[in-house]
């Protein structure tokens, strides 16, 4: 079995369809790039994938193991990190992700994204780059087996988003992890995905 299997996806918002008919099956450890015009449902996709939306036609199936001992099957990385809470310094907000974290978890995944030294520091105090990479830390402290990352380095500049996106390549690779990313960026899809889906 397919770590998620998408089967006869349609999506409406009132009397508009979104996702016609979408399938698509997903690989344990695969990254998979989901590209396709502005408005055309990449990140609703993402959002029912992920559980965030429930209302939707069609069946998704998900490997019972993606659910095994952890509390967030799903963790998203989005586009801003405004999602940090700035009163709380940079490992408190990894510390938040969801379950008992011990402090050699916490310390382990800022490491993995260069930021253990920049620890005790609030989100005010970080670039963007940095803030993107607290987000994915607190992502991958949840040992999830699926990340979904939605345009998650489109703020960002094109040095911090280079090195972003090999760092979470070579992370999710070593890692097994799946990915599945949004992208308006066809070079960044190429850089980091195993297979580019068009919506
Ligand atoms: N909660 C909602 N209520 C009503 N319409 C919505 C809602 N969420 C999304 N839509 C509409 O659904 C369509 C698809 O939105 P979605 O954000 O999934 O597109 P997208 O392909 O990710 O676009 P973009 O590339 O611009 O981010 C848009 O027309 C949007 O206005």
């Amino acid at each position: 079995m397919k770590l998620i299997e998408v089967k006869g996806l349609k999506k409406s918002f009132g009397s508009e369809y979104l996702l016609k008919d979408f399938s698509l099956d997903i690989g344990e450890g695969e990254i998979v790039a989901v590209m396709g015009p502005s408005g055309i449902g990449k990140s609703t996709l993402l959002n029912i994938i992920g559980g965030l939306d429930k209302e939707y036609e069609g069946s998704i199936s998900y490997d019972p193991r993606i659910f095994d001992g952890i509390d967030v099957p799903f963790p998203f990385v989005f586009q801003e990190s405004e999602s940090l809470l700035p009163w709380k310094t940079v490992e408190d907000n990894v510390r938040i992700a969801g379950r008992r974290l011990t402090q050699d978890e916490i310390d382990d995944a800022l490491k993995s994204v260069g930021l253990y030294e920049h620890r005790h520091k609030k989100p005010g105090e970080l670039s963007g780059g940095m803030k993107q990479r607290v987000s994915l830390a607190r992502a991958l402290v949840c040992r999830s087996r699926v990340l979904l990352l939605d345009e998650p380095f489109a703020s960002l500049d094109s040095e911090m988003r280079t090195r972003l996106q090999l760092l979470v390549k070579d992370l999710c690779k070593s890692k097994g992890i799946t990915v599945i990313m949004v992208t308006h960026d066809i070079a960044e899809a190429e850089a980091m995905a195993d297979r580019i889906v068009s919506i």
